[in-house]
């Protein structure tokens, strides 16, 4: 039978625990505020409280409208204009350097890794980490060192009992904290001498944003939120274009079908395609896209709600108040009431009316308020 409900409480590690894969009760609990994100041993809180990390209900809800005006018009087209140079040109010119030089075989992992970590860090703090040109960035792993001392310090670990290990990390999250300042300081300058390159970017959206009390965010405020940003939205995107790929590999007439689908709809090969045209012209590719990310998704952990004061009714249990539920994005593409056999990679349920409708169930982004405001 398929896995409705597992019941966690007499689990000595998780007591007072409940996971969920049920794909209407994954999205019963996260379509509202009333089950807010678990306090408890909150990852993404570093520094302050910050979009992801809040449960407050009113201070996400601010946020994530300010984090909306970098998809304005002006916004999308600088996004776009990042992605092209740091995402795909650069790449573009690592890979034809390296098939200059006889070289036939890269690891599109760590590549996409690169075009992901040099696109964010542009937009999050206004200068990129160029690990595609540079190959690697110290900054990266001063970025890992920083959520695995969070992680840590969130599940109370001790730093006396391993104090090299800790005072290393501690060192390298003072160094990336120390290269955002410099980022904000530099914007700063820019602001007063009128010579801001790009208004649109992330820093930018942060720098000119207010708190619930009308007042301006404070340093420690903008490096929460743009580091937050930069961890949520790295990772992420390089390992979903990677399952992507992968996929296609794994199925070469479908991947044939695809670049037919580009070849036919674009014929000039040294433009460049918009997003606006990919959307309209391209929906075989996207029907892909969407199956891979419903297959194979990257979000595997699970995302935590607390029943609240209410408590919560889900697929014909009652969960008791102040329980932590977890809810699994992954295991809710498979879940056969909603997917005709969920493990045949099957695109065509993509396309057409239908097609776009169930778009909206494919939870890799999750669901509801706190959704990803990056899936655009
Ligand atoms: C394929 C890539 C991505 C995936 C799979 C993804 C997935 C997710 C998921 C599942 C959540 C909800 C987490 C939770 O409730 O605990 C989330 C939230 C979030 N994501 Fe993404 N994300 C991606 C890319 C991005 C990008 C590119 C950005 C920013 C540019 C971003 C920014 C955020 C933020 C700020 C939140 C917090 C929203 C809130 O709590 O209100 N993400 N993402």
């Amino acid at each position: 039978m398929y896995l409705a409900l597992f019941f966690h409480d007499s689990h000595p590690l998780w007591p007072n625990k409940v996971s969920v894969s049920n794909h209407k009760g994954v999205k019963q609990a996260l379509s509202s505020y009333r089950y807010p994100k678990s306090e408890d041993k909150n990852t993404y809180k570093i520094l302050a409280e910050n979009t992801f990390a809040t449960s407050n209900e009113d201070f996400n809800r601010l946020r994530r409208k300010q984090f909306g005006q970098i998809f304005n018009q002006s916004g999308i087209r600088h996004l776009e204009n990042v992605v092209l140079e740091y995402g795909y040109l650069n790449l573009k010119a690592k890979m034809d350097r390296l098939s200059r030089s006889g070289i036939n075989r890269i690891n599109y992992y760590s590549s996409f890794q690169n075009s992901t970590v040099d696109t964010i860090s542009k937009l999050c703090f206004g200068r990129s980490f160029n690990t595609t040109k540079e190959g690697k960035s110290r900054y990266v792993e001063y970025a890992v060192s920083t959520i695995k001392l969070s992680v840590l310090e969130n599940y109370g670990y001790v730093p006396g009992v391993i104090p090299f290990f800790f005072s290393k990390l501690g060192k390298d999250r003072d160094e990336l904290f120390k290269f955002i300042k410099e980022s904000v300081d530099n914007r700063k300058v820019e602001f007063e001498s009128g010579t801001v390159e790009s208004n649109q970017d992330i820093l930018h959206m942060y720098l000119n944003s207010v708190n619930l009390d009308g007042k301006k965010l404070s340093e420690i405020q903008v490096i929460s939120e743009t580091i937050v940003v930069f961890l949520a939205g790295a990772d992420s995107t390089s390992c979903t274009m990677s399952v992507v790929l992968h996929i296609l590999l794994l199925y070469p007439e479908i991947f044939n079908k695809i670049v037919n689908e580009v070849r036919t709809q674009f014929t000039e090969k040294s433009k460049s395609i918009e997003y606006r045209e990919a959307k309209t012209k391209l929906p075989y590719l996207i029907a892909c896209i969407y199956e891979s990310m419903r297959i194979m998704s990257v979000a595997v952990g699970l995302v935590f709600r607390d029943s609240s004061d209410f408590g919560m009714e889900i697929a014909g249990h009652q969960i008791p108040k102040s329980v932590e539920v977890g809810l699994s994005l992954s295991l809710s593409g498979h879940d056969p009431s909603v997917w005709d056999s969920p493990e045949k990679f099957t695109p065509e349920r993509f396309l057409g009316p239908e097609g776009e409708s169930r778009k909206k169930e494919v939870l890799l982004f999750s669901h509801g308020v706190r959704s990803c405001p990056g899936k655009k």
